[in-house]
């Protein structure tokens, strides 16, 4: 199973190289090495032998080049067909030694005939983008900017040549997660030292494909930049109950949503909460009928509640259920109640709040939020950085935010932020957010004493709930169209997956 991944950003990974290289450390040949075996793994797989591939190197001014240099060298001394295109007016002279003397080709991109090296690339068994690396300001320019647009548009998905990203797929925004410009999307992306934010963070992480980290016995100490959880990590985050708990104990989840004439979200945050364990659900609002016929468990009615789930199918314009949330907020700020904060009710959220209070609004609800706070700033802005604009609203706010999307960023009490792509694409469907505010309900419930204790466990815990959402989609239909009580239906065998496969119900 995949432990977590941290990510360190540029600054923390240069720092940690320092000593390294200042005492001799030969950390480019290790990158190298490492980074050849992982290509010569994937040529064998692809095609039995590393000897006779074609191999072309996209090769930067810098140590990024370097890299993509040397590694060029072992494939060409184990027999593969390597080119080297350089993309700048230097390059790194050594590893273009070494590339020559391996008997490796090496030329200069030709400005006015992109579309002919372009054909060369897509020829490849292999391309190794080594245009730049953490040095990187700003996204690819000039001609092989051009040359990769014409191999991403002649490149159907997942098709030939295989595309190995050397550090980071080149130009993407290494601590930001931004794409300022073209970049080649990467089928597997070989990362030294430590993996990069702009790996896990949305939209850059979707050009990365798989992500393999090189230990180079650098000393990355202190919390990490952004954080990605694994299985192993959510099964221990995982509120199981103990032989002397009662329901109570265990967490009791209010739930307002939905309305009378719209009772579906009320309907699904209220399963997404039943099915992820909790002690008890409670429903506020006037889709008790509708609740209840799904969910025989909850009860409906007002009571103590340890955390709140409001929000879901909650319009503006009904009076009753705007007063249930302002009512469910007192509680949130008197009496320390945890709340997921969705939809509707997040125009209501008042001024300042604290970390036990998780907002998951999408980029559009987030940009309102904003503008809320005076801050003006468009959707498809938010879409570009979510790591920016979820911190700009954690930073006003006081909230923990999740901002759902095609990867899920979270930020959080202490500089918490995780990055989440566990479900399908087929996940983006009406409904899917509500189950995800109801199984996070159920999480903040069970564990509000402990999030009052570390604040930044709200982040992990809208983290892990991302988790097992997503994989929901999947186990209830892996690779197909996919509705939201489904995914509610699927929550209860996939967190079982996930604490057996670490032994926690053995305990
Ligand atoms: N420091 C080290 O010893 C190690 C570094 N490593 C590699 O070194 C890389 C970092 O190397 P560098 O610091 O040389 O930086 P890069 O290789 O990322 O790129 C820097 C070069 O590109 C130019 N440049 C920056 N932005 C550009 C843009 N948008 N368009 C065109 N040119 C641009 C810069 O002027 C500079 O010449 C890492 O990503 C990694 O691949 C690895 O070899 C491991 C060890
Ligand atoms: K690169």
């Amino acid at each position: 199973m995949r432990p977590v991944l941290l990510t360190w950003n540029a600054a923390r990974v240069r720092a940690a190289e320092e000593p390294l290289l200042a005492a001799g450390a030969p950390l480019m040949a290790h990158a190298a090495f490492a980074l050849h075996v992982a290509v010569a793994r994937e040529l064998r797989a692809r095609r039995g032998r590393v000897a006779g591939a074609v191999v072309v190197v996209l090769a930067g001014a810098g140590n990024n080049g370097g890299d993509a240099l040397h590694a060029g060298a072992l494939l060409a001394r184990r027999g593969a067909r390597v080119l080297a295109l350089t993309t700048a007016q230097r390059w790194h002279d050594e590893g273009a030694a070494a590339l020559l003397a391996a008997g490796g080709r090496l030329r200069a991109l030709v400005p006015d005939a992109v579309d002919d090296d372009a054909a060369q690339v897509l020829a490849a068994d292999v391309v190794l983008d080594g245009v730049l690396g953490i040095g990187a300001r700003g996204g690819l320019r000039g001609p092989v900017a051009r040359l990769v647009e014409a191999v991403a548009a002649a490149r159907p998905d997942g098709d030939s040549p295989l595309v190995v990203a050397v550090d980071v797929p080149s130009g993407i925004g290494v601590d930001d997660g931004t794409r300022a410009g073209t970049v080649l999307d990467a089928d597997l992306t070989v990362t030294f030292g430590g993996a990069k934010p702009g790996l896990v963070l949305p939209p850059a992480a979707w050009a990365a494909g798989r992500v393999e980290v090189v230990d180079l016995g650098l000393a990355l100490a202190g919390p990490a930049d952004v954080a990605s959880l694994g299985p192993d990590d959510v099964a221990a985050l995982w509120p199981v109950p103990e032989r002397a708990a009662h329901k109570y104990a265990r967490g009791v989840v209010g739930v307002v949503a939905g309305t009378r004439t719209y009772p579906g979200a009320a309907v699904l945050a209220s399963s997404g909460a039943a099915l992820a364990g909790v002690g008890m659900v409670r429903y506020v609002g006037d889709a008790g009928d509708a609740v209840l016929a799904a969910r025989p468990e909850v009860v409906v009615g007002p009571g103590r509640v340890q955390a709140w789930v409001l929000g879901p199918g909650v319009s503006p314009d009904d009076a009753a259920q705007r007063r249930r949330v302002q009512r469910a907020f007192d509680g949130v700020l008197h009496r320390g109640e945890a709340a997921v904060v969705d939809a509707g009710a997040l125009d209501l959220l008042p001024e300042r709040v604290g970390p036990h209070v998780v907002l998951t609004p999408h980029a559009g609800e987030l940009a309102r939020l904003l503008a809320q706070h005076g801050v003006d700033v468009e959707r498809t802005a938010v879409e570009a950085e979510p790591l920016r604009w979820a911190r700009e609203a954690h930073d006003r706010t006081g909230a923990t935010v999740l901002l759902k999307g095609g990867t899920t960023v979270v930020v959080g009490a202490h500089g918490a932020v995780y990055a989440q792509s566990d479900g399908p694409t087929w996940l983006a469907t009406a409904g899917a957010g509500d189950v995800l505010a109801g199984v996070l309900g159920a999480l903040l419930a069970a564990r509000v004493d402990d999030v009052h204790e570390d604040p930044s466990l709200a982040a992990a815990l809208a983290a892990a709930a991302a988790l097992v959402h997503g994989r929901a989609a999947h186990r209830a239909v892996p690779d197909g169209p996919i509705v939201a009580l489904a995914v509610a239906h699927a929550v209860p065998a996939t967190v079982a997956e996930l604490l057996r496969a670490t032994g926690t119900l053995a305990r």
